[in-house]
């Protein structure tokens, strides 16, 4: 399906396999499950996570996007939130005058509609990276816009709904194609994965200007979601050749690989658990100052929620943890490959086929190994929702309660904020089995 992405940068070569993208890239198995994680690399520019690529490598007629955004870039946080609505709102008004003054001066439309025809058409003008790196800077642009100030504050989130500059309109209805998302927001892949580089810093911030504590909050924020991807994808694989060894009737190789499985994840939760502490990811500042902009909440429809992260909706795809998302609403932020990659492993159903179709013995080594990653991923979320507590606590009297991925809940304190995130996460825990 993307045998065009391959030939434009992907050369197979003698050496052997370098990372776990590129053993993945390398593993000739014959088995649609395999070409399914390959389409997933490939979808991240060749690396999962995805490796974006910015100003530098984009077509010459988008790079104004970059231009607008770093200058409105320091503009977008204040240091001191106020409460006077009236106040809030000329900051708002302001703030997106601003942006569209800009995007008014300095974009030409047929320039960009034409470099976005041919990045469509033409893989060659555009690579995956780029497009990632495009879907970043968009999507930075819409989410400030939308909320005008960062911190948020509830004069924006009583907004219902909003219209965008037609500058930022008609990127994103080609990105949404080329991702194959329907959100009008920004979401995991485009706010986080995207932005973290190469050279490990972020491509840019909602922190300028604002103190140390606050940028690398941020930092880890972003950091921690995508070493969690970097150190399951070898999992991913793991899962890929386990449906492969089941289907070619190799049980004890099927074992052999779940137990590798559950080795990798036990090693990435603990680094989860070691990095999610008050002196990478600071409590005090992490609501206002990171979380806020990341939600969306227009016409019904939320922005990131760290649910959207590929491993934990591996996990529940692989393990059979219903009830599944719906494709409408798991279209809204996951791009094409990744709910193609979920959907596959959902159809699978391992622990039901393990149970139907292996005998006594095969059967009950399997079911350990699954039922290890089971127990991981129940203590994960019960680790989860007690570590998420201090963060969500915080007392932010310039906004309403909410989170970037169930929306604005507008409890009526801290606490009862804290009661609704328990039972919204409870949930999820009592169908962990
Ligand atoms: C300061 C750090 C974090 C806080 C305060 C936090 C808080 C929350 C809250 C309140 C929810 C439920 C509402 C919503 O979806 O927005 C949630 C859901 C979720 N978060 Fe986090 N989170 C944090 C970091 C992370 C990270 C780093 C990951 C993954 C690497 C993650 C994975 C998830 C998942 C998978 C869910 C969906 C519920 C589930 O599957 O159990 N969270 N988080």
């Amino acid at each position: 399906m993307l045998t065009w992405l391959l030939s434009s940068w992907y050369q197979p070569s003698s050496q052997p396999p370098s990372s776990p993208s590129e053993e993945i890239l390398c593993d000739t198995t014959q088995h649609p499950i395999l070409s399914s994680l390959r389409e997933l690399v490939e979808s991240g520019g060749g690396e999962w996570p995805p490796r974006a690529t910015y100003r530098d490598t984009w077509p010459i007629e988008l790079r104004v996007y970059d231009s607008v955004w770093r200058e409105m870039e320091p503009l977008f946080p204040a240091r001191e939130s106020s409460t006077d609505n009236a106040h809030n709102r000329q900051l708002i008004n302001a703030f997106r005058n601003h942006m569209q003054a800009l995007l008014d001066e300095r974009i030409n439309m047929r320039n960009v509609q034409s470099a976005l025809d041919r990045a469509a058409s033409d893989p060659q003008s555009c690579s995956q990276g780029a497009w990632l790196g495009i879907w970043l800077c968009i999507s930075m642009l819409r989410h400030a816009y939308r909320w005008g100030v960062s911190p948020i504050v509830s004069e924006a989130q009583n907004e219902e709904t909003l219209d965008l500059p037609e500058q930022l309109n008609v990127p994103w209805r080609c990105l949404q194609k080329h991702f194959g998302t329907t959100s009008p927001g920004g979401c995991m892949t485009s706010l986080m994965y995207a932005n973290l580089r190469a050279d490990d810093r972020l491509e840019y911030s909602v922190n300028i200007g604002m103190p140390e504590t606050h940028q690398s909050t941020e930092y880890w924020n972003t950091k921690l979601i995508c070493s969690m991807e970097e150190r399951t994808l070898t999992m991913y694989h793991l899962f890929a050749r386990t449906i492969a060894f089941l289907d070619s009737g190799d049980l004890t190789s099927a074992t052999a690989t779940l137990k590798s499985a559950n080795e990798v994840l036990k090693t990435a939760f603990k680094h989860f658990f070691a990095t999610l502490v008050d002196s990478n990811l600071v409590q005090s500042v992490w609501l206002a100052y990171v979380q806020g902009y990341q939600g969306w909440t227009l016409e019904g429809i939320d922005g990131i929620s760290g649910g959207q992260s590929l491993l934990f909706r591996t996990l529940d795809a692989f393990l059979g943890i219903r009830p599944f998302p719906t494709s409408e609403k798991e279209s809204l932020h996951l791009p094409t490959q990744q709910r193609a990659w979920l959907n596959f492993l959902r159809d699978y159903d391992i622990r039901a086929k393990v149970k139907e179709n292996t005998s006594d013995e095969a059967q009950e080594a399997l079911t350990t190994e699954l039922e290890g990653l089971v127990k991981q991923l129940r203590l994960w979320r019960m680790g989860h929702m007690r570590r998420m507590q201090p963060y969500e606590s915080v007392r932010r009297p310039e906004r309403k309660t909410m989170t970037a991925g169930i929306s604005v809940v507008d409890a009526e304190n801290e606490n009862l904020m804290i009661e609704h995130l328990k039972k919204e996460l409870g949930r999820r825990l009592a169908e962990t089995i």
